[in-house]
């Protein structure tokens, strides 16, 4: 291995403990503290997992976490009407909908519900529109966190060739439009692309989410590159990245570990959110950029 590790976990640590720093002074112009709202549809055990150590950074970081969960078979109506309490509850900044939801819920009908200033996860349409036209909005945790490692990592990105691979409304497209922002030159490749190789060949920035175990192979990359690995594939085997870690980490420049790397600055990107919600919400300036 010659690639450097980029550690998501410990920026993600340092990331919530800027967020912990800002909170007090919220509290003390607000009269309350920042809230998040998380629910969950059905015992999905991994779903479970991760909004419990969502409870816990949001408690962690000062914030208050108002955890609703409901059974498998919970009605679209019943989601829909606690999804307006949410979006009518001063106290409730953040509304977060855990995916996926049971199949006889239509996830759309839900998201585009959550009114789009509680919308932590960006995953409203009016979201992801004002993140392609560039106006101010809620960008989704993932991506934006992706983006924040490789700032921290490259500084300017100006210029450089990324290839996305992945084009989910998560990920993959919300990554495009923010590394095209950032002036980059983006190639969005998927499971059609013909010739993958040929584009990563080029790539000086890799960011897979693919949800295919050890998919990227080291020798499609060009040595040196950023590679960014979004992927959380459970196997026999523990947790996997959609990046195979040992032949991509002799050819890469730096690397993000799984676990260890994106899925920690998921959950600090969507306190990040909800600080900034609560301030915009309250009509309060936030002090830092963060
Ligand atoms: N509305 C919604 N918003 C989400 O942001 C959302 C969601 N639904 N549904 C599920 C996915 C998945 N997700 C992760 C968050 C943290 C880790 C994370 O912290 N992972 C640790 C390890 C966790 C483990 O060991 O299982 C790591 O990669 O180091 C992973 C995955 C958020 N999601």
């Amino acid at each position: 291995m010659s690639a450097e590790l980029i550690d998501g976990k410990a920026f993600a640590a340092g990331l919530r403990a800027r967020i912990a720093e800002q909170v007090p002074a919220f509290r003390a112009a607000a009269g309350r503290a920042p809230g998040l709202a998380v629910v969950l549809v059905g015992e999905d055990p991994a779903s479970a997992v991760y909004v419990r150590s969502k409870g816990r950074m949001t408690r962690e970081a000062g914030m208050e976490s108002f955890e609703h969960k409901l059974p498998a078979d919970t009605p679209q109506d019943d989601l829909v009407a606690l999804v307006d309490r949410l979006n009518a509850d001063p106290a409730v900044d953040g509304i977060l909908v855990q995916l996926p939801l049971p199949r006889h819920i239509d996830e759309q009908a839900v998201l585009t519900r959550i009114s789009p200033d509680k919308d932590v996860d960006g995953f409203h349409p009016v979201n992801a529109g004002r993140l392609v036209t560039g106006l101010e909005g809620f960008v989704p945790c993932t991506p934006l966190g992706c983006l924040m490692l490789l700032e921290d990592r490259l500084g300017d990105l100006s210029g450089l060739d990324a290839v996305v691979i992945g084009r989910s409304n998560i990920v993959g497209k919300p990554m495009a439009a923010l590394l095209t922002a950032k002036s980059c030159t983006v190639t969005l490749v998927h499971s059609r692309t013909r010739n993958l190789p040929h584009y990563l060949a080029h790539a000086d920035i890799v960011v897979a989410a693919v949800g295919r175990p050890h998919f990227v192979q080291g020798d499609w990359l060009k040595p040196g590159a950023t590679v960014i690995d979004v992927g959380i594939n459970r196997t026999d085997a523990g947790l996997v990245g959609d990046v195979d870690f040992d032949s991509a980490a002799s050819v890469a420049g730096s690397i993000t570990p799984v676990p260890g790397g994106v899925g920690p600055m998921t959950i600090a990107v969507l306190l990040r959110n909800t600080l900034v919600a609560a301030h915009r919400n309250a009509g309060v300036p936030l002090a830092a950029d963060i």
